[in-house]
């Protein structure tokens, strides 16, 4: 056997990126540092972000989808940042679309430039300043010998749409929702009036009723971001677990339904946002106080309200939020020129398939 050249010729002529494996408390957000060419004059992150919804989804499908991506992954892919403010620019990908902001994501993308070398990695602490299609995310890192201990990110400013709107579920008939902004769009549920429990073990069950409301919401309200109107509609579901005041902390469990329908593994960074603008909101949640937010699998991510904003005419809250990732892994994915499935597959046994043939 001749192990000099492994990877055929084929192969070595085509796609292949360079990925770095990783997860932040829990869910995965594995980060492209090689093989994806910076789309042409973009003057904004979300104008790459577009230009790859629009000319090279493909990646996306084939990163995420079976066989070599499953339902509960997110991709993250690190450009030149547009921002000249910024040390970095990194779009993100989920199951069923780009998305402007993600927290886990945030974390797990930082941790990888930091310990990859590819910003300088200074301690106990570096600032990097990340150029995201949402707007410029400010980080903070606790680092030490070598590892990123733990990533605190500055998010785009949170705000309410809607605090208990109607809307008509069927098959369970009225549900009332807040709507909010966290760097994605909600629709959040207060689990214990829906007789809801958040745990792992009842996982398909808080998908199944999660994704019914969702799509509910999605048919029925169109909320827009009053900064940019490309940003509308609801992506994923909260549902928003009992608030235990301890000392001066509230601690409470969320589980995030995730599109097309799976849960985050992670407290979602941006459902935590969009939850803690409805706490401050209903005034259950003040400035400067943590909300420590949990996952099902009871990972947490320690969280506050650093300040008030606006945004356009809404009132506004400035989050931050603070977990911890590891990598689990280096790859490289190819695709072979003759693979018959070049975007992937799903297959209903691990995926809500939705309006999917
Ligand atoms: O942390 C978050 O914001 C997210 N985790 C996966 C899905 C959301 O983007």
């Amino acid at each position: 056997m001749d192990f000099r050249n492994p990877l055929p010729q084929r192969l070595r002529d085509g796609l292949n990126l360079t990925i770095i494996t990783v997860h932040a408390a829990g869910e995965v957000g594995d980060v492209i540092i090689g093989g994806v060419s910076d789309p042409p004059n973009c003057k904004s992150m979300f104008e790459k972000m577009q230009h790859f919804w629009k000319y090279n989804d493909n990646i996306r499908n084939l990163i995420l989808q079976e066989p070599r991506g499953r339902a509960s992954m997110c991709t993250n892919l690190v450009l030149p940042p547009c921002d000249s403010r910024a040390d970095a620019g990194f779009l993100i990908m989920e199951s069923d679309e780009w998305v402007p902001m993600s927290g886990s994501n945030t974390i797990c993308t930082t941790t990888v430039l930091l310990e990859m070398g590819m910003i300088e990695m200074k301690e106990p602490t570096t600032k990097v300043s990340l150029d995201t299609a949402a707007g410029l995310v400010t980080v903070t890192a606790e680092c030490e010998g070598g590892k990123c201990k733990s990533v605190a990110f500055d998010n785009v400013p949170s705000f309410v749409w809607e605090l208990d709107c109607p809307i008509e579920v069927p098959g369970l008939g009225t549900v009332k929702v807040d709507v909010a902004w966290g760097g994605m769009i909600y629709v959040l549920v207060d689990a214990e009036s829906a007789g809801m429990e958040i745990s792992s073990v009842n996982g398909a069950n808080l998908v199944k009723v999660g994704e019914m409301i969702k799509r509910a919401a999605q048919a029925q309200i169109m909320p827009v971001h009053p900064e940019n109107a490309e940003i509308k509609g609801v992506s994923n579901f909260v549902w928003m677990g009992k608030p235990e005041v301890i000392g001066e902390e509230i601690r409470a469990y969320n589980a995030v339904v995730v599109s097309p329908g799976r849960l985050d593994r992670s407290p979602c960074g941006t459902g935590t946002c969009a939850r803690m603008t409805v706490m401050h909101a209903r005034g259950q949640l003040k400035v400067d106080q943590v909300l420590r937010h949990v996952s099902p699998i009871g990972t947490e991510f320690p969280s506050h309200i650093r300040g008030l904003t606006k945004v356009g005419k809404y009132d506004a809250v400035l989050p931050t939020v603070k977990g911890s990732a590891w990598i689990t892994g280096f790859k490289q994915v190819v695709l072979d020129p003759q693979d018959p499935f070049p975007e992937g597959f799903r297959v209903g046994d691990a995926w809500h398939l939705g309006d999917r043939k």
